[in-house]
């Protein structure tokens, strides 16, 4: 008998990690982050890394609020539009959060002009907010954006890792089981909607992907300074 898609048993996600594992692995262990869990991270870039992540999470909500409307029009689950309030809501906590870190290392939020990765990355967001995009192009991008963060700040916390103490609130925030928890739930929905796709959709999905592993490396690059 056939299989239920080209990847056997593992779903369409899980494929395309094993597939494109080079780039993913450049995503996820970048030395941005290899430097905050050893210790020898610069925190000037940690500073640059944060005034301009916050630029990119405001950005961020409209992407999400995109995703929530995609999810409603068109998807047969309700319970994904509970999953992707819920996102919306450790949002608005995280720009909170955001605010308070950059008051405590004294890095100024207000004025700040995006660099040219974090102008790049927003704009690969605003075309995917665009209705034509599929409901199952726009979650896997959004499973992939924050899988990122979460794969690398989870590495932060590992028993070996040297994570700086007034580092580590940065690491719990996307590294910790329960935001793993909510990108497994993200990774459901989009195997789900790509099971249902079309051979397009599915091409232009795994693009998606693609370009936001290339888009956290530039940001990871930015922030080192490069
Ligand atoms: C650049 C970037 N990627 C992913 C996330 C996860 O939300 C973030 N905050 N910033």
């Amino acid at each position: 008998m056939e299989s239920r898609s080209s990847s056997g048993d593992m779903g369409r996600i899980a494929s395309w990690v094993k597939s494109h594992r080079p780039m993913y692995d450049r995503a996820t262990q970048h030395p941005f982050v290899v430097g905050i869990s050893d210790g020898s991270v610069d925190l000037s870039a940690f500073k640059r890394w944060l005034a301009q992540d916050y630029i990119f999470v405001k950005e961020f909500v409209p992407f999400l609020a995109s995703v929530l409307l995609k999810a409603w029009k068109h998807s047969d689950d309700e319970s994904d539009m509970e999953i992707l309030l819920g996102g919306m809501t450790s949002l608005s906590d995280e720009l909170a959060w955001f605010r308070k870190e950059a008051s405590k290392w004294d890095v100024k939020l207000v004025g700040i002009a995006p660099q040219q990765a974090n102008l790049e990355y927003c704009r690969f967001l605003q075309s995917l907010m665009l209705p034509e995009v599929d409901y199952a192009v726009a979650i896997t991008a959004f499973w992939a954006i924050e899988t990122v963060y979460q794969e690398s700040f989870s590495l932060c916390l590992d028993s070996s890792s040297k994570t700086p103490e007034e580092l580590m609130e940065t690491c719990q925030r996307w590294g910790s089981a329960n935001f793993g928890h909510y990108c497994c739930s993200l990774q459901k929905i989009a195997d789900r909607c790509l099971e249902k796709a079309s051979s397009d959709i599915i091409r232009k999905a795994e693009e998606a992907f693609v370009c936001v592993l290339e888009h956290e490396v530039n940001f990871w690059n930015m922030s080192c300074g490069e």
